[in-house]
């Protein structure tokens, strides 16, 4: 049953359709991981390197497969250098997947005590904060963990409230720059520091904030609130994508779609979930 099947003269087994398999999906993992960053297009070029490298060397160029060979030799370090961004990611996208990281993120991002996290406050606050012009970034943990996020700022662990949303905003506060990291019905920490998005398809007029936005909601399944500094808009991110200039109303509706959303692909059980269900 599990011996080798013969294609024409190649021997293959159930172990290398196995090994095809995951490569195959290694691979696409990777290609969805660089899609459009720079990072693609240096990959690119690499495999365009290695490829002329294999090609040189069957035809028997020594000069050139010498030269080459020594550019192959650095290339796996040079590779771990040029790519160290991209390979945290994937690293983070793979332990994000297991099933552990879920059990982990429930216990820091969902404790069974939960109140219910009402967007009320968040929505109140960056109408408010639209109004002042005063920028503004508040990321919402669903099923991946933000506290290796959060410890690049300073902890609060405080209840939600959109007077205290307010005071952290404001441009003379301490807490002002940066991020609000929020988990498990609480405002966990202020001023962390995101990853910057590397898309070059972002646009031009979004600046440092909603890149920031994005970069977090590439690598992980957070949902970010961005009210700008700029021009006062509200604007929602998930999975790299930007909702922008947000009337309050579809802030409420899609903030509270969202949240709800993770929580069910999260699947929370049946007290916990009713604990932790987003409400107006
Ligand atoms: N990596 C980051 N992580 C968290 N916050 C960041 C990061 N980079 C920038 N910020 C926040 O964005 C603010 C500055 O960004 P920038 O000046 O580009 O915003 P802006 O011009 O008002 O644009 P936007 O319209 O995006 O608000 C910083 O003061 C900081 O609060």
């Amino acid at each position: 049953m599990s011996g080798p099947f013969p294609i024409n003269f190649l021997q293959f087994g159930w172990i290398d359709a196995a090994d095809v398999l995951l490569v195959t999906v290694l691979l696409y993992q990777l290609y969805k991981l660089l899609r459009g960053s720079v990072a693609l297009n240096v990959a690119l070029g690499l495999v365009s390197f290695y490829l002329l490298y294999l090609v040189v060397k069957a035809t028997g160029m020594e000069l050139l497969t010498k030269i080459l060979g020594q550019f192959m030799s650095v290339g796996v370090l040079a590779s771990i250098i040029l790519f160290q961004q991209e390979i945290r990611r994937f690293l983070l996208s793979v332990g994000k997947a297991t099933a552990l990281e879920r059990v982990r993120g429930w216990g820091w991002g969902r404790p069974a005590e939960v109140a219910p996290l009402a967007v009320g406050p968040f929505v109140e606050a960056a109408k408010s904060l639209s109004n002042k012009f005063t920028g503004a970034l508040i990321c919402f943990t669903q099923a991946s963990d933000l506290s290796a996020f959060a410890e690049s700022g300073d902890r609060i662990d405080a209840e939600i409230s959109k007077r205290l949303l307010l005071s952290i905003f404001n441009k003379t506060s301490p807490l002002h720059d940066g991020a609000v990291i929020v988990a498990g019905g609480r405002i966990k920490a202020a001023r962390c520091i995101l990853p910057i998005s590397e898309n070059p398809d972002v646009p031009a007029s979004l600046g440092l904030r909603h890149r920031a936005a994005i970069g977090l909601s590439e690598i992980t399944d957070a949902v970010v609130l961005v009210v700008s500094e700029e021009t006062g808009a509200m604007s929602l991110v998930r999975h790299g994508e930007v909702h922008r200039d947000l009337a309050t109303a579809e802030l409420r509706t899609l903030l509270n779609e969202w949240l709800l959303a993770g929580q069910q692909q999260g699947r929370p059980t049946g007290a916990e979930a009713a604990a932790s269900a987003p409400v107006p």
